[in-house]
């Protein structure tokens, strides 16, 4: 047991996917050359005044509310001010002290424990610009297309207390915020970013610890690995009787440990003001009903709603609920008339098993819900083999064909037809007198070798059930 307690409290940046910025008509796509999406507004020309993106206040609310914050009645925006080349204003336009939501939470697990992690606070804000450092000595460039996307900054409570719970938060909240749509939460595009604040007091100590906050924290895994880093310095730090000093730290990630960016400012320095140009916001009832109407069913209610609509093990159903999609094609598998457990199955070992394996998104399929659905019909009733159906997977997934299609084509019928097989499986026990007496000695095994057999001479295309049968009929068992 160590003799400090771990306190740890996430601030997450998620740029939110409306089409464009928050104060002005310019696009927030991905990618585009440097400077392209720029005008006077978000560049910070004088004389120019920003006009607030109706959709950047709803994709707020609804995050907010799938967080489980109050959503405030009035909202306002606040002027934070610093300088820095990644801000063309010298200010960012934020919000201080009437955020849109506050007081949420959402829950995690962790080694089969539950807990609920306490949200702060939600606030809707401007993004900055994006650096790029040359070598050495040779400068910066920036580039202000990404001034001005609209970003929720999600503040925890320091509720976390450990880094293995940091993680689990930080899935969890990717989760329901891809949820509910307001964002892709693509880490690797930016589009989720986060700042870690970790703090050690003595166990037993009430009061917190000083506490330090990371940055260029670029994956969960690294979220992780900087927090278990930081937790081993800060102890050392106070085992030798040293003063921890609030710092702004930054990871870096090739080298293994953090390095001190700045020693921290506090709220007072940024001299945050109401900002003028912007009026406050009004929430009704009737616009935060709207929104509500327009949530998703979250990602717990859905798991909980797999476990008993269609009896899934909590496993299985944590799965199939992990992201949205997956979600969404397996009940349009199910909604087809098919066994939900047979669905489950060829979902997660063998569709998910394919995505993997070759890094695709479901999205990326040509594989129609609807052409599962009908395989695994053809499952069902018996027309083709598990086997055989491997294979049928494998060519829908090839060419987006229709399951009938392939097993037309392909001539994949499975054969019921007791008269062939009978023929088949007399050539292939009189191949095979050795199996035959191990089976008629009780060396069960033997079955299952002749079945195989009668398979391959079959293509795969024997019904195994009826093999089995005949097999054991004319040995006589
Ligand atoms: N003693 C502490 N130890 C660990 N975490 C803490 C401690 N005190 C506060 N925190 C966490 O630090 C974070 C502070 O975030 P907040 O956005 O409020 O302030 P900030 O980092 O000073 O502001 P800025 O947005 O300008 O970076 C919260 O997630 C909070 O839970
Ligand atoms: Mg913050
Ligand atoms: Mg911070």
């Amino acid at each position: 047991m160590s003799k400090y307690e771990t306190v740890i409290g996430l601030e997450v940046h998620v740029e939110l996917s409306t089409k464009t910025k928050i104060f002005c008509g310019c696009s927030t796509e991905f990618g585009a050359p440097p400077n392209s999406h720029t005008c006077p507004v978000c560049l910070g020309h004088p004389g120019v005044l920003p006009v607030l993106n109706k959709e950047a206040v709803n994709f707020a609310i609804k995050a907010a509310m799938a967080l489980n914050c109050e959503i405030a009645e009035y909202s306002k925006f606040d002027r934070k001010n610093y300088f820095y080349p990644d801000s063309p204003k010298a200010y960012q336009i934020s919000q201080y002290d009437q955020p849109i939501g506050q007081n949420g939470w959402i829950e995690i697990e962790v080694d089969g424990e539950k807990k609920r992690i306490g949200i702060t606070r939600l606030h809707l804000e401007e993004d900055a610009g994006k650096l790029n450092h040359l070598e050495e000595g040779e400068g910066s460039l920036v580039d202000f297309n990404r001034v001005g996307v609209p970003l929720i900054e999600i503040v925890s409570e320091p509720d976390l207390r450990s880094p293995a719970e940091a993680r689990a938060y930080l899935e969890k909240l990717k989760q329901i915020i891809q949820y509910t749509g307001v964002s892709d939460v693509k880490m690797e595009e930016g589009s989720l970013r986060c700042d870690a604040n970790i703090s050690l007091r003595p166990v037993g100590q009430k009061e917190f610890g000083t506490k330090t906050e990371m940055k260029n924290l670029n994956s969960f895994r690294n979220v992780e690995r900087a927090l278990e880093y930081e937790q081993g310095r800060q102890a050392e730090m106070l085992d030798r009787g040293e003063k921890i000093t609030q710092q702004t730290l930054r990871w870096l990630e090739n080298e293994n440990r953090t390095k001190l960016m700045r020693s921290k400012e506090e709220a007072h320095d940024y001299r945050y003001f109401p900002e003028p140009d912007l009026v406050r916001l009004h929430i009704s009832e009737a616009w935060k009903e709207a929104i509500r109407r327009e949530l998703p069913e979250l990602p717990d209610a859905r798991k909980e709603r797999y476990m008993t609509e269609f009896q899934l093990s909590d496993y299985d159903a944590t799965i199939l609920t992990n992201t949205k999609a997956v979600a969404d094609y397996y009940e349009q598998v199910v909604a087809a008339n098919v066994d939900p457990k047979l669905a489950s199955n060829w979902v997660i070992t063998d569709l998910l098993g394919h995505l993997n394996a070759e890094g695709k998104e479901i999205t990326d399929i040509v594989m129609t819900p609807a052409h599962l659905a009908g395989m695994i019909q053809l499952i069902q009733k018996g027309t083709i083999s598990t086997k055989i159906a491997k294979k049928v997977f494998k060519e829908m997934l090839a060419t987006g064909k229709e399951p009938n299609v392939i097993v037309e084509e392909k001539g994949l019928v499975q054969i019921s037809d007791e008269g062939q097989l009978r023929e088949e499986v007399t050539k292939v026990l009189a191949a095979n007198q050795e199996s035959v007496e191990d089976l008629k000695n009780g060396k069960d095994r033997a079955l299952g070798f002749l079945v195989g057999q009668v398979m391959k001479a079959t293509k795969g295309k024997a019904n195994p059930q009826l093999v089995n049968k005949l097999i054991k009929e004319e040995i006589g068992l």
